[in-house]
């Protein structure tokens, strides 16, 4: 198995304010995936990729970059990364072709025109080179943003909120984008509070809760391993209300009293489905229909941001 690209190792950090906002968390990403932190507003996202690329120091704990301490060898460590940051921070006068190759000048890359035109042609920008920054769309300005971070060619880069507060569209189309962008080598870390993203992108996710790692996996093992299932009974006649012999199963009444839910751990040595189904039939409750169906990431997430669940 190759090494990681990232190796972040016992990371903690504790603000000024006392706020402790990682206590203490391990994770390795390895090149070329497209790997999803998902956590809740104020989680700790932001804290630690900020933390990887230098704009805010550790408490304690290491963070290495394709094997460069980002401490000892910060420069070797932060060339090789770099950061699309939540806020659209770009000069509106300058056109897009200045602020691109102006930062990869920051990172002491020699000029490279070619480069410069690869990534905005990639980005499908090129035709926008002349425009000056105030003349996109707020799609175009994103586009920019990651082609910035790419100026200086990094093998790792961090998404921060990729696509906070953007319409569907343009969602997609980020999406789109973060796949080419992996397509031709670079590994992607992107945080996101919407599940939907890292169920549509992510190879393997992190959970992320009050600055502790509390799941992480492949993306399809999590949520076959973690998931519950759900049990839909369309029953033949309406019901007002769950019958109270059925109460020890906890089922629930969804569409106008036709359907019976049961959710249960398709896991556990004893699923429950026996006595339930054993116990409607006693009831004499006709059916026409069995159906079960995966929980999906959103549920685990929601269990796990609760508290429901133990670290994975
Ligand atoms: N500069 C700071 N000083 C003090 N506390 C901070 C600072 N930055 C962040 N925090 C606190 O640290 C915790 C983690 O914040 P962080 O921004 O890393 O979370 P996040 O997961 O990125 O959230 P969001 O999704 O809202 O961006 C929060 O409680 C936040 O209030």
């Amino acid at each position: 198995m190759s090494e990681p690209i990232l190796s972040i190792k016992g990371l903690t950090k504790v603000y000024g304010s006392g706020q402790e906002a990682l206590k203490g968390v391990d994770l390795d990403i390895m090149p070329g995936e497209i790997f999803a932190l998902l956590g809740p507003n104020g989680a700790g996202k932001t804290t630690l990729i900020s933390i990887v690329c230098g704009i805010v120091t550790a408490s304690g704990g290491t963070v290495t970059v394709a094997g460069h301490d980002n401490r000892t060898h910060f420069r070797a460590a932060r060339t090789l990364v770099g950061l699309v940051p939540q806020e659209l921070t770009t000069d509106a006068f300058e056109t897009v072709w200045a602020t691109v190759s102006f930062s990869r000048g920051l990172f002491g890359k020699p000029r490279d025109d070619k480069k410069i035109e690869d990534i905005l042609r990639r980005l499908s920008l090129w035709d926008k080179r002349k425009a000056k920054m105030m003349e996109l769309s707020g799609g175009m300005k994103r586009r920019v943003m990651i082609a910035k971070a790419l100026s200086h060619e990094p093998a790792l880069l961090f998404l921060d909120e990729p696509t906070a507060g953007v319409d569907v569209e343009l969602r997609r189309d980020m999406w789109e984008m973060v796949r080419k962008l992996r397509a031709d080598g670079t590994t992607v870390v992107l945080t996101t509070h919407y599940i939907e993203e890292a169920e549509e992108m992510a190879d393997r996710v992190g959970v992320i809760r009050q600055g502790e790692l509390v799941a992480l996996g492949d993306k399809a093992e999590l949520m076959q391993r973690m998931g519950k299932k759900t049990l839909k009974i369309a029953l033949d006649e309406p019901l007002a209300t769950v019958p109270p012999e059925l109460d020890e199963w906890g089922p629930v009444l969804e569409d106008d009293g036709y359907t019976l839910c049961y959710r249960f751990d398709s896991h556990a040595e004893t699923t429950g489905i026996g006595g339930l189904m054993r116990r409607i039939d006693t009831l004499n409750l006709g059916y026409k229909d069995l159906s079960t169906q995966q929980s999906s990431l959103e549920d685990i997430f929601v269990s796990l941001v609760h508290g429901e669940r133990d670290a994975a």
